[in-house]
């Protein structure tokens, strides 16, 4: 194995197999004993109609019916939050998600006009990609004003083939109080999906940022250069084609600051 390869897999704590079934006690597990040892009642996620979030909300959504059985307490509760700019092209797979999860609540916010008046309080030329990044600010501004409005936590979506690329916006999509796919590759985040009976369109939904106006619906592996099968394959510790290995590890190595808190007079450079 090439020794950044191991590194990698040691931090992202990647195992090669799994089991699904335990891989979802695991996760919601982390979900209640977080609610249970904090006294915060309400999750709040992000739901786009992409692979992750409905993995996330749908664990989500399992955690809080099994606490309010177990405890007999009404409050905890799942919010999961439709966060379109404007009109969302694939808003029938987020409809269709949402279908699946069964969220306690659902809020929407539409993102556009705060973005928008964002953009146009800079007086700059903001480029696409970074207005792409605002929005995904703008989605992380709502979701923690719903989680302090309701004594709440944020969820994040995260995940070992996307932290290893930190193919996320600082403080954005990236900003979240806990991440309950952590450890998991995109190829294991399906087969729990797929244990947990999600919709098959669901399931193989192209993974996409949709971020930019230019490049609407840009497929994650497009932007990459690099396809998940070939992440996945890196993070379970196989062989892959060098030159897809040599272009994980540059996303790795660029995007180290993503996985570090901000830097101190403490840092050496
Ligand atoms: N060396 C360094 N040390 C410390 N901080 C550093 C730094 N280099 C940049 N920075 C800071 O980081 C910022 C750049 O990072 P960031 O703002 O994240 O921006 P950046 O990494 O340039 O862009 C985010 C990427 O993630 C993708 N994305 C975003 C959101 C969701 C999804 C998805 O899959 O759904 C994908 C998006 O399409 C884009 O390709 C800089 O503006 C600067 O503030
Ligand atoms: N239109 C949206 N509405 C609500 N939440 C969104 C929206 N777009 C992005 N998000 C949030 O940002 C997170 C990061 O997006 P990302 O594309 O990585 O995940 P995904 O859409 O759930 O899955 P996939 O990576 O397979 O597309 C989502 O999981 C979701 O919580
Ligand atoms: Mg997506």
């Amino acid at each position: 194995m090439r020794p950044l390869q191991k590194e990698i897999i040691a931090y992202e704590r990647v195992q090669p197999q799994i089991d699904p079934a335990a891989e979802v006690q695991r996760s919601v597990t982390l979900l209640q004993d977080f609610l249970e040892t904090t006294g915060l009642k309400t999750l709040v996620l992000g739901i786009s109609g992409g692979q992750d979030s409905t993995l996330a909300g749908r664990l989500c959504q399992i955690a809080m019916e099994q606490l309010r059985e177990k405890t007999g307490n009404a409050d905890y509760q799942f919010v999961a939050v439709r966060l379109p700019y404007g009109q969302q092209a694939d808003e029938e797979d987020a409809m269709a998600a949402l279908a699946w999860i069964k969220p306690d609540q659902v809020k929407r916010v539409d993102i556009q006009p705060a973005v928008e008046a964002t953009v146009a309080s800079l007086s700059l030329q903001i480029s696409d990609f970074n207005k792409g990044n605002i929005k995904a600010r703008q989605r992380m501004i709502v979701q923690y004003a719903l989680a302090g409005d309701l004594k709440g936590a944020v969820v994040g979506t995260d995940h070992a083939a996307e932290n290893i690329t930190g193919f996320y916006t600082k403080y954005g999509d990236g900003a979240a109080d806990l991440t309950p796919l952590f450890r998991l590759d995109k190829r294991q985040g399906r087969l729990l999906l797929k244990y947990l009976q999600a919709p098959q369109a669901l399931i193989t939904k192209t993974p996409t940022a949709d971020l930019e106006e230019d490049r609407p619906g840009l497929a994650d592996e497009v932007a990459l250069g690099v396809t998940y099968a070939e992440i996945d394959a890196y993070l379970e510790g196989k062989e892959i084609d060098p030159a897809a290995a040599e272009k994980i590890e540059s996303w790795y190595q660029k995007t180290a600051h993503k996985r570090r808190l901000p830097y101190t007079v403490f840092d050496q450079f």
